[in-house]
């Protein structure tokens, strides 16, 4: 096919929003809030236990090794001395993040929240502009306004509907470094979480309401009807299970629809591509092996820093606490760096 040819084909791609994994992260999500939803009507509770194990099992098993592919696949085909500087920035932020932590414990566990939501705000925007479209988006403000429903939704909804665990996991995460040390902020839980759900519901029915104004149409209608699920996901799924799920059947899932709809795209060299050559297979192994290293090394290094890595409690709760500090530090960078700062491409570049 000739070039000209090629890129209709992947223009035509472009928006489409196709592909099974978009259609398998709606329906999961879905199947999850009816069962949630079914199960809680009947007077049914998943065991806390179960909540947590789901909760490690998702975060650790699933979306771990994906934030590796998504840089892997990232950096693959760019210039050395840029892979080079974007570890490097990777690192310092990760050793900045950590030290806010030691700290100032509470900032530090306010910015781990944000990242959980600025990577699923700023990821489902991307999805949408690769995959949809967003025609129905037309301003800068209105654009973040819809990450920010998108992102909300993981961490503000919850905070709302399940204030219990939320407020348990936060003091526990605040007591890695210092035991107790949310208690003084005690107070202000039911003054935020009124401004949350207000501030949330406000701008959630901004959102919908602007995006119609604004165009309408099918991108309006897919982004309307996913802001939903996704608010009603994060209102009736334990907070546990739920976030644990979201980020490898949804952010993931997406992630991946993402790719294969955009295709590839040849940059630069090509001897700059790390699998590129006959050794493939050699090279493959060494780079995931030792991009796994790399980030035990960095579970190991703030499993030592922190005072307490489990929070001074049982075994799973700690686990669950440990493990948002740690893949919040681990993502701070991919979000600044891998979305944010590397405008020449970046995770979510789109040829
Ligand atoms: C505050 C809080 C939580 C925080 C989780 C965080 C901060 C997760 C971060 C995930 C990231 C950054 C994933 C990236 O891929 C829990 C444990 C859900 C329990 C409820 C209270």
């Amino acid at each position: 096919m000739s070039a000209i040819g090629l890129r209709s084909v992947r223009r035509r791609f472009l928006h489409s929003d196709a592909h099974p994994s978009l259609a398998l992260s709606r329906l999961s999500l879905l199947a999850l809030l009816v069962a949630f939803a079914g199960a809680s009507a009947a007077g049914i509770e998943v065991p806390f236990a179960a909540q947590m194990v789901v909760y490690l099992v998702g975060m650790v098993a699933l979306n771990l090794p994906h934030g590796g592919y998504e840089h892997f696949e990232n950096l693959r085909r760019r210039r050395p001395s840029f892979r080079w500087r974007y570890v490097a920035a990777y690192l310092a932020l990760i050793a900045g993040f950590v030290a806010l932590l030691l700290a100032a414990p509470v900032a530090g566990v306010a910015l781990a929240i944000g990242v959980a939501m600025a990577k699923g705000g700023l990821g489902g925007l991307s999805v949408l502009d690769a995959t949809t479209g967003t025609d129905h988006l037309q301003t800068r403000p209105q654009r973040l306004l819809a990450a920010g429903v998108r992102g909300g939704a993981v961490m503000l909804v919850p905070l709302v509907f399940h204030p219990g665990t939320f407020h348990t996991f936060s003091a526990l995460m605040v007591g890695l470094v210092e035991p107790g040390g949310l208690a003084p902020y005690a107070e202000h839980f039911g003054a935020t979480r009124a401004l949350a759900a207000g501030g949330y519901g406000l701008a959630l029915a901004a959102h919908v309401g602007l995006g119609y104004v604004r165009g309408g149409g099918r991108s309006w209608l897919v982004d309307a009807g996913e802001s939903l699920l996704l608010a009603s996901y994060f209102a009736v799924v334990p907070v546990l299970v739920a976030v644990g799920l979201y980020f490898p059947f949804w952010y993931s899932a997406r992630q991946v629809a993402r790719t294969v709809t955009v295709g590839d795209d040849d940059v630069g060299d090509p001897e700059w591509d790390l699998i590129g050559d006959s050794r493939v297979a050699l090279r493959a192994w060494g780079v995931l092996v030792a991009g796994a290293f790399a980030t035990f090394a960095v579970l190991a290094a703030v499993y030592w820093l922190v005072p307490n890595p489990l929070g001074n409690s049982g075994l799973l709760p700690g686990a669950v606490a440990f493990w948002s500090v740690f893949i919040s530090v681990v993502a701070l960078p991919h979000v600044v760096i891998g979305s944010l700062l590397d405008t020449e491409r970046g995770i979510w570049y789109v040829p």
